[in-house]
């Protein structure tokens, strides 16, 4: 059984189609990102599946259970990372995160949950004293304290620094070596290539395009661009067989600056929401 099913899922907000039919499937144990600009749907989506919104329309199965008739015992195996920062504002992050695992059958170690996102100098700030990035990193404590199954993550990230974001991707990646299904949505294209077993691009309510960050529309077998310096500029050629090209160049001597490369996954993005 899939971690999440999705089918002709719709919703509008005052006749607005904010979610035009999407269709969705995420293994067990998968890191999926959801991609797309400003108002494509990602939040509403995600919301209809955390149980959080009715829709409209469509079949939705979350672990097995439509999140509109989802209880406490399924609640109970989620874990949601909102794009709203925590209201604890008087509690410290070591009350907020103890409190939280309260709720609970079987927390994690709210000490160990601290030092995983990073937050062990703060355990004794209060949670109004944080910076943003921090505030971040508390909500996604308090999203995994509770050993979730699966875990939402929208937009989470958002004003990390580098360095935040890189520790971010390491907690990540080991929730998803223990098994945990992700569903992340962001902006950040090095952030689904990084984390994403697979990707879809939400584009007008609609999903435009799906699959792994290597192979997205086609990336993989996309055409190189060869660069080099020559003696009026640089020069670029598109080429299926770039080997074949340099090759040719070497004959007349060594290409100055030369450089191959294939669409960015940023450059596959931008082609698809246009
Ligand atoms: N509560 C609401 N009432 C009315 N319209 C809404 C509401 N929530 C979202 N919308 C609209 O639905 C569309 C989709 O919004 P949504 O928040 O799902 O987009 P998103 O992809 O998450 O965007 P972002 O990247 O900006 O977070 C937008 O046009 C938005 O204005």
């Amino acid at each position: 059984m899939n971690a999440i099913r999705v089918r002709g899922l719709t919703k509008a907000y005052k006749g607005h189609r904010a979610v035009a039919g999407v269709d969705l499937d995420v293994a067990r144990g998968e890191v999926f990102a959801v991609l797309g600009p400003n108002g494509a749907g990602k939040t509403t989506s995600v919301e209809i599946l955390e149980g959080h919104r009715d829709r409209d329309g469509g079949e939705v199965s979350v672990l097995g259970v439509d999140p509109a008739e989802g209880g406490r015992e399924w609640r109970s195996k989620l874990g949601i990372v909102l794009q709203s920062a925590t209201d604890a504002a008087t509690l410290t992050v070591r009350e907020a995160v103890r409190h939280y695992a309260g709720y609970y059958a079987d927390p994690r170690d709210p000490e160990e949950v601290i030092d995983l996102v990073g937050l062990t100098e703060k355990a004794k700030a209060r949670v109004g004293t944080l910076s943003g990035g921090q505030r971040r990193r508390l909500d996604v404590a308090l999203g995994i304290i509770g050993r979730p199954e699966l875990v939402f993550l929208d937009e989470p990230t958002t004003g990390f620094d580098p360095e935040a974001r890189r520790q971010f991707w390491g907690l990540v990646k080991r929730l998803a070596a223990e098994g945990t299904t992700i569903l992340l949505t962001t902006h950040y294209l090095d952030e689904a290539e990084a984390l994403a077993d697979r990707v879809a691009v939400l584009a007008g309510g609609r999903i435009v395009a799906e699959g792994t960050p290597r192979t997205l529309g086609g990336r993989a077998n996309a055409d190189a661009t060869v660069r080099y310096l020559a003696a009026g500029g640089y020069t670029e050629i598109r080429t299926s067989e770039p080997a074949k090209t340099i090759a040719e160049l070497a004959r007349h001597g060594e290409p100055a600056e030369l450089t191959v490369t294939r669409p960015s996954l940023e450059d596959v993005y931008l082609e698809l929401i246009k």
